[in-house]
């Protein structure tokens, strides 16, 4: 296919995104089964261009002058494949496959504005009511931070100590493009490709099959490592999910101490039996069922709280959830956060601590929630977060916002990382 098609059927699954209001990792899957025809190389393509237009979609709109599924596959083209819209008519030009070439009102009004121009939450990318709550975190600087949700993200991997070093994953992954992540001591960035290229397929490599590596977030690599799991600990990781963090934690043990892995949702713990067969993991328990934790209350040295939330920081990863977000949706968060801080503090042996985590830019679902927590209860207090990140990360004070009393906050535009919020709370002895 050529660029014309590939524009055709991105602006396709953008029409059906909408009118469906389904993901768009969904509707891409369905484009590619019923277009059998389309290489991987075409519908990687197709996939670039619908990303970029969910995560540029106000820029777009704004400088198209129009919110269409048209404008938007246009527009995320000017805005990030370095097309302007002579080069699209002439790329577009012939081709039978490619949408209406565009009218001189659209390349006019393409040309005649500059985004320096656009209102605040247009330049953030971000949906109006999601502003306050971004100026509420980053002050004047939340533009800058709404558009770097914005932008393409890298690919991180973690190297897993208890079968590899990075030296040798690096080796194994040369030709990749793979270099020692900035932050993670054990991570490995990728970084974002441009255009129609596409990260390379890192779980066909062998490594991977023989447990070298996962697939995580560097910000996630950093907040496993601030949450101080060591060897010997007894350690409850409360909302594992699938298990990145607890994988992690694991690692940084040594294999030794103890982890039990909960989730409510048995489902989402699924793949974690597989990841934990893959990375030789033998120090990790999974539990299914609540009940079955009570014998841990006042046991633990370190209780991992990976909260669910709005998912705000991960907007480079998944820009189709930013416009579907509502203030309902955060509020319900917010009430699962504090109910699941005061259920999980009663496993906190005397001297323990909680590790809080969030991967949301929200102050409310962040320090907000942490402070509420103190103020009920005064048997917690706060580490010292800035000893903490200096002493994790010698020498990287400038990529973290740090509250002392509050929290260690990553951003793709500070840190770059996904968004992420970490808090440690310690019980008092
Ligand atoms: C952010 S995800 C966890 C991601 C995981 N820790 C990882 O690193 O891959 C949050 C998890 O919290 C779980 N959860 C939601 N409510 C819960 C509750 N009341 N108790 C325990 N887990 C809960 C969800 O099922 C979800 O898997």
């Amino acid at each position: 296919m050529r660029l014309g098609g590939r524009l055709a059927a991105a602006i396709e699954v953008l029409e059906d995104i909408e009118k469906r209001h389904r993901p768009a990792a969904d509707v891409l899957r369905d484009w590619g089964l019923s277009h059998r025809f389309a290489g991987a190389g075409d519908r990687a393509a197709i996939g670039n261009i619908v990303y970029d237009a969910l995560r540029r979609k106000r820029s777009a709109a704004w400088l198209f002058d129009s919110d269409t599924p048209r404008a938007l596959g246009f527009g995320a083209l000017v805005l990030e494949w370095s097309e302007t819209p002579e080069s699209l008519n002439a790329a577009i030009d012939g081709d039978k496959f490619a949408p209406e070439p565009l009218s001189q009102d659209e390349a006019r009004a393409l040309t005649s504005r500059a985004l320096t121009e656009a209102p605040d939450a247009t330049r953030a990318d971000c949906p109006d009511w999601c502003a306050p709550l971004l100026e509420e975190t980053y002050g004047d600087g939340w533009v800058a931070e709404g558009h770097g949700l914005s932008q393409r993200p890298p690919l991180d991997l973690r190297v897993n100590t208890l079968k590899a070093d990075r030296g040798r994953v690096l080796a194994e992954l040369l030709g990749t493009g793979a270099e020692a992540s900035p932050l993670a001591p054990q991570g490995i960035r990728i970084p974002p490709i441009a255009g129609h290229g596409r990260h390379p397929n890192v779980q066909a490599e062998p490594a991977f099959q023989k447990g070298w590596f996962e697939v995580q977030d560097e910000g996630s690599q950093v907040a496993a490592q601030l949450a101080g799991a060591e060897p010997g600990m007894q350690v409850l990781d409360y909302c594992a999910g699938a298990g990145g963090k607890t994988l992690a934690l694991s690692a940084s043990m040594e294999n030794r101490g103890q982890i039990f892995a909960y989730d409510s949702e048995k489902t989402r713990l699924a793949p974690i039996f597989d990841r934990i067969r893959r990375s030789d993991n033998r120090n990790i328990q999974v539990v299914a069922r609540l009940p079955e934790l009570s014998a841990l209350e006042n046991q633990m040295d370190l209780v991992l709280i990976d909260a669910p939330c709005t998912g705000s920081g991960t907007w480079r990863r998944r820009p189709d959830a930013k416009w579907r977000l509502t203030q309902k949706q955060l509020d319900v968060r917010i009430a699962e956060q504090t109910a699941i801080l005061d259920a999980a503090k009663a496993f906190v042996k005397p001297g323990g601590k909680i590790a809080y985590i969030t991967c949301s830019v929200f102050q409310p679902e962040n320090a907000g929630q942490v402070e509420a927590f103190l103020a009920r209860n005064e048997d917690f207090e706060p580490l010292d977060h800035r000893a903490l990140w200096d002493g994790s990360f010698p020498g990287k004070a400038g990529k973290a916002r740090i509250d002392e009393g509050r929290g260690v906050s990553l951003s793709p535009a500070g840190s770059g990382t996904d968004g992420f919020y970490f808090a440690a709370l310690s019980r008092k002895t």
